[in-house]
């Protein structure tokens, strides 16, 4: 089953999904999902391994696009346009819509280019301090300006676990997304790391959309507005995280927060 979930008219929608199937050959990962994504909210995916989480995550910037036996049907869109519009240029579309990764991966390059980079490619410095500005800037809603500011000529990857995932978040906030989607960002990191990550992730939603996908479901309750909760490639339920946590309106979704299986 799949549900678009009754929103507040004041909500404005940033994307949505409509009949989305997602196939890797002949095995269908993705049966027909519709969802709204409303614009500063923390969106939160959870279900069991497998059950296609990451492969939906991955339609909302088109990154399966980079995996040669994936097709994807159907319609997303981010502010009203088609994302899977030949004419789109799919750069543009990735900075407008970043991504984090599980695993922190900074580029093998220094603190400063990594984040340099991405406004470089893009054209949005023309000028030594406009980059500056930017790369202090984001460091700094990464919350990691105050740790690397004394050593910004010196590789990303010298940096903790935890530094690293914030060095790739100020990465992805350097090129001024909208919408954030962040795959397990804190699974390789320590409890303490995590709660950091956790804390900021509530300081970006002021200014950003984020979709997290989680095997955490405390992690779940504590940073989402919304959950969705997906199993076998189906959207099963998506609601107020409180009332998907407190009063699961599927037995599915039941079975699954009170551990019965996943
Ligand atoms: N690159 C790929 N090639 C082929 N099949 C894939 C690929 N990626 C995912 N799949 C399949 O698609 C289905 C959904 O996988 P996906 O990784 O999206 O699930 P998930 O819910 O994110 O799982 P997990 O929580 O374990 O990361 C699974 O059956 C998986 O085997």
């Amino acid at each position: 089953m799949s549900e678009v979930t009754m929103l507040n008219n004041a909500e404005k929608i940033k994307m949505t999904a409509r009949d989305v199937k997602v196939f890797y050959g002949d095995n269908q990962a993705i049966h027909g999902i519709d969802m709204d994504i409303v614009e500063n909210e923390v969106i939160a995916f959870i279900g069991p391994s497998g059950c296609g989480k990451s492969t939906f995550l991955r339609c909302l910037n088109r990154m399966n696009d980079t995996i040669d036996i994936c097709k994807v049907t159907g319609n997303i869109a981010l502010d009203g346009y088609n994302i899977y519009d030949p004419a789109l240029d799919v750069v543009q579309l990735r900075a407008q819509v970043g991504m984090v990764f599980q695993k922190p991966n900074p580029f093998p390059k220094s603190i400063y280019e990594n984040i340099a980079y991405g406004p470089k490619l893009h054209g949005l410095a023309s000028k030594k301090s406009d980059l500056d500005d930017i790369v202090e800037s984001s460091l700094r809603r990464a919350g990691l300006w105050e740790e690397v500011k004394d050593r910004l000529h010196q590789p990303g990857t010298g940096l903790s676990g935890g530094q690293q995932q914030r060095l790739c978040i100020a990465r992805t906030i350097a090129v001024s997304p909208e919408v954030i989607l962040m795959d397990e960002p804190c699974s390789a990191l320590d409890p303490i790391a995590t709660s950091i990550i956790e804390e900021l992730i509530d300081e970006l939603k002021q200014n950003f959309t984020i979709v997290i996908v989680t095997h955490n479901m405390q992690q779940a309750a504590r940073v989402s507005d919304r959950t969705a909760f997906f199993h076998l490639g189906n959207l099963i339920e998506i609601g107020g995280t409180n009332d998907v946590f407190t009063n699961p309106k599927q037995k599915k979704t039941e079975d699954y927060i009170t551990g019965r299986y996943g």
